[in-house]
């Protein structure tokens, strides 16, 4: 048995079975990440001792027979914009290098409550602005199955932790594809749910209005069930948090999918879809099509505004809410500041990254009187636009279906990521943030060169379990976690 290779599932049934110990899986996972992580740069900060700690606490109540919580001695990375109590939180950043929260963030402590052991924190994009963990101030990291490539992001330390056996499951966060995108460059499992399912307390805000933490696994059902755990209202602490009470995805997850009606809008295989993503995908819809759904073609005209549109919205809120980090309260402070002005303009100037002030210009412009009707109102116009072609196709179909990321994961030698150029790539992912519904991106092939593909599944509000069941259906045809145990990663 290898450990690192455990789902989510099999860790917590082996745990209460008595067959592993808490101690022992942790014990595997950092032997996994010391051994590799030095290359790959997952992590921002381990929290070794405190999972040790916690994982011998654990061993002690199995001993017992007290094995209360459904993550019962299972590991979990968190993405570092989840604040977490005592532990260096960063988002990537400078701003943020020393900041040590002082409370959890309710997805935090829900897992907190169901037994989970946080192994640490990973590595992302500053602020999650970014789409291949490259503009952490930290470090960048690598694909695990190909060191020259990126992880994706802005969640590339989630997705790469999960891929490469450190943590059986991790959180990212989802403003504009960062979950699913690095989801589908490592070649697992990720879910932007409906906004509002899982609350944003605790969540450093980006774009209050698109943000949603989502889980990372390796398969579907494990991802239905840290879905399961995360999700719910959070009365007292995130107001946009939904009170529906459907959180049950894992109860006919497997029951069979004849008859079900999937869309694939024909702009999703556009011209900028690299050939082996669109064979991917066309392999796809015929997989979903042995097993009795039916795949039809259908018009998305508005998905050539979505990229406008999110980086106006997204960059207007991220403009507001980055206003909090001023070198006073808490976070990076310049020396040496004359007087108050100069000391907001130095903690700022140094203590954010280039993308991060390009969003905070691009949206401090657009919010500004002269220009709030040309930019913002627009965007927010094309945003409803969006919204009614994704509601009309929904409307006669049950899934909308078609690739995650225009491209495989980029080799690093091979493309110039810069600045505003790579933003174009997030077309695919952007209209579920927009449209505020559930999405999920799952393994659907390999190129050539044994790079991931990721497909995504994209249902109406509060459809999380519906988008499960297909991709469970899915995976019994098509599981690249099995089919990756038979490869040799990059890191190794
Ligand atoms: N945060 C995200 O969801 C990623 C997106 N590429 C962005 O930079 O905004």
């Amino acid at each position: 048995m290898n450990i690192n290779e455990l789902t989510v599932e099999e860790l917590y049934s082996k745990i209460h079975s008595k067959e592993i110990k808490p101690s022992e899986v942790v014990g595997a996972l950092f032997e996994r990440i010391e051994k590799y992580d030095g290359n790959i740069k997952a992590f921002i900060t381990l929290t070794k001792e405190q999972a040790e700690k916690t994982a011998a606490e654990l061993d002690r109540l199995q001993a017992e027979d007290k094995m209360d919580g459904n993550m019962f001695g299972v590991p979990v990375g968190i993405k570092d914009n989840i604040v977490t109590k005592d532990i260096l939180t960063t988002c990537a950043s400078r701003m943020l290098h020393n900041f040590k929260p002082v409370y959890d963030a309710t997805v935090m402590t829900k897992l907190k409550n169901e037994n989970s052991i946080l192994m640490g924190k990973l590595n992302m994009d500053e602020f999650a602005m970014g789409s291949t963990s490259e503009t952490s101030y930290f470090q960048t990291t690598k694909n695990p199955w190909n060191l020259n490539c990126s992880p994706g992001g802005s969640s590339g330390g989630s997705a790469a932790a999960v891929a490469a056996g450190f943590v059986p499951y991790a959180l990212g966060t989802d403003t504009g594809g960062s979950v699913r995108q690095p989801a589908s460059f490592c070649g697992i499992v990720g879910m932007k749910p409906t906004y509002g399912r899982v609350s944003r307390f605790g969540l450093i805000a980006f774009a209050s209005s698109l943000d949603q933490v989502g889980p990372m696994t390796r398969t579907v059902r494990d991802n239905a069930k840290v879905l399961e755990l995360i999700s719910g209202e959070d009365k007292a602490n995130d107001m946009t948090s939904s009170n529906n009470q459907d959180t049950d995805f894992l109860t006919g997850i497997d029951k069979d999918i004849k008859g079900m009606k999937l869309a694939l809008p024909k702009e999703f295989l556009g011209s900028d879809v690299d050939d082996e993503v669109t064979a991917a995908v066309l392999k796809a819809k015929e997989r979903f099509e042995s097993l009795g759904a039916t795949v039809e073609e259908v018009e998305m005209p508005n998905l050539k505004y979505v990229v406008s549109s999110y980086y106006l919205i997204a960059s207007s809120e991220a403009s507001a809410n980055l206003a909090r980090f001023d070198g006073i309260r808490y976070g990076y402070r310049a020396e040496n500041a004359k007087n108050l002005e100069e000391l907001y303009k130095k903690s700022r100037g140094e203590g954010f990254g280039d993308e991060v002030k390009r969003r905070i210009l691009l949206g401090t412009y657009v919010l500004s009187a002269g220009h709030y009707d040309d930019y913002y109102v627009k965007a927010q116009k094309l945003r409803r636009l969006v919204s009614n072609d994704v509601q009309r196709i929904l409307t006669d179909y049950d899934l909308i279906i078609g690739p995650t990321s225009t491209t495989p994961a980029h080799k690093y030698d091979e493309v110039e990521i810069e600045g505003t150029k790579e933003y174009k790539n997030d077309i695919l992912t952007i209209p579920a943030n927009l449209v505020g519904v559930p999405s999920l991106s799952i393994p659907c092939g390999l190129t050539e060169d044994n790079r991931p593909i990721g497909m995504q599944l994209i249902g109406n509000h509060f459809e999380e379990r519906k988008i499960y069941n297909a991709a469970y259906q899915f995976e019994t045809l098509y599981n690249l976690h099995e089919e990756l145990k038979n490869l040799t990663m990059g890191a190794e």
